[in-house]
């Protein structure tokens, strides 16, 4: 499958390099809260098409981990989906984590992967994507491969509770409104060559052409208006950005952000709050915390999870019953609390 010129990648089936073979699968899962004593056996699961150039830093990464004594395989996607599949299929026997290499939206496939496959291996990210909010929530610096490759190889594995958006789950935030327009109308190529600047473009020209239908969010039986809305799992939103000061990834609670103005005026007034650190602060900006909520507003309307399309409206939006151990580096446990 994979041609890269070096001797980490597989072939479709799950070449396994460098395994020890009497070590159970449970015997090195580790604890909560706690980093493990043994290096991870770690599946990279890579996406190619994830962030610009960055094959070059995934194979630093993967070079740092071997010296530091982990057992590493790569898989490099084809298409949309593998991600998912290879996570699902990951042997517990033969790995102690499936680390998503690339943005936001591989995490989003591993870990609906994980779930699915009913828990037992620990999610790691190993950030390569454009935007890596996850990366700014657990404050893993995408540029720092040794920072990375050690979080990956020893870091703590933090519980944290998934969001569902219609049954598809999220780690970060679900949103609809015009940030999942954006979202469902991004120019891939565009993303590809301008990178965060294609989201930019991609929201000045949704905003203009967008009619801003009200969508109504019930939650604890009470009904809110907005022209959009975000649920929040963590804090951070767009890259950088704190969204929800409150949100917490290991808490079973959402941050509900509802954005009742319309038109390119207040889709501008939100763009500028929000790398300030002020969105919440908005008097006309709500936030609720609820366990589940149910949008609703233009049949069909995207709704976007992690930065990517994972349901249409209506949709329930609500707390899993899935909790996955995320490996974090040692400082996340000041950064994600
Ligand atoms: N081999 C592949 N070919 C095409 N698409 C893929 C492939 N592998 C994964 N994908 C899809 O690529 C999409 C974008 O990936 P991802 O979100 O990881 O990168 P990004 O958009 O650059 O980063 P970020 O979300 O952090 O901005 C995901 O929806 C994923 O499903």
């Amino acid at each position: 499958m994979n041609n890269v010129g070096n001797n980490y990648f597989t072939d479709d089936s799950l070449a396994i390099r460098d395994i020890e073979p009497l070590m159970l699968a449970n015997t090195m899962i580790p604890s909560i809260e706690a980093a493990p004593t043994q290096p991870r056996r770690v599946l990279v699961v890579y996406n190619p098409t994830a962030g610009r150039h960055k094959r070059r830093r995934l194979i630093g990464v993967a070079e740092r981990l071997e010296r530091l004594g982990c057992a590493v395989t790569i898989q490099e996607t084809a298409k949309r989906g593998d991600a998912e599949d290879f996570a699902a299929r990951a042997d517990t026997a033969l790995f102690d984590a499936v680390i998503a290499a690339g943005g936001d939206g591989t995490v989003n496939e591993v870990l609906n992967g994980l779930a699915l496959a009913g828990g037992g291996l620990a999610l790691g990210v190993l950030p390569l994507g454009t935007a890596n909010v996850l990366a700014c929530e657990i404050g893993l610096d995408p540029r720092d491969s040794e920072q990375v490759a050690r979080a990956i190889a020893f870091g703590p594995a933090r519980r944290v509770h998934l969001g569902t958006a219609n049954r598809r789950r999220f780690l970060l935030m679900a949103g609809a409104g015009l940030d999942a327009e954006v979202v469902a109308g991004l120019n891939v190529t565009l993303k590809r060559h301008a990178g965060k600047l294609a989201y930019v473009v991609e929201g000045l020209k949704q905003a203009v052409g967008y009619d801003f239908p009200i969508l109504t969010i019930r939650a604890d039986g009470i009904s809110y208006e907005g022209r959009m809305v975000v649920a929040c799992k963590g804090r951070f939103y767009g890259g950088p950005f704190v969204a929800a000061p409150d949100a917490n990834l290991e808490a079973p609670m959402l941050e509900i952000c509802v954005l009742p103005a319309a038109g390119v005026a207040g889709m501008l007034r939100y763009g500028i709050a929000l790398p300030l650190g002020k969105l919440t602060e908005l008097p006309e900006v709500q936030v609720i915390s609820a366990k589940s909520i149910i949008v609703t507003g233009p049949r069909g309307a995207p709704v976007q999870g992690d930065g990517d399309i994972i349901a249409r409206l209506p949709a329930e939006i609500a707390i899993a019953d899935e909790t996955v151990n995320l490996i974090c580096p040692e400082i996340s446990a000041a950064a994600i609390n």
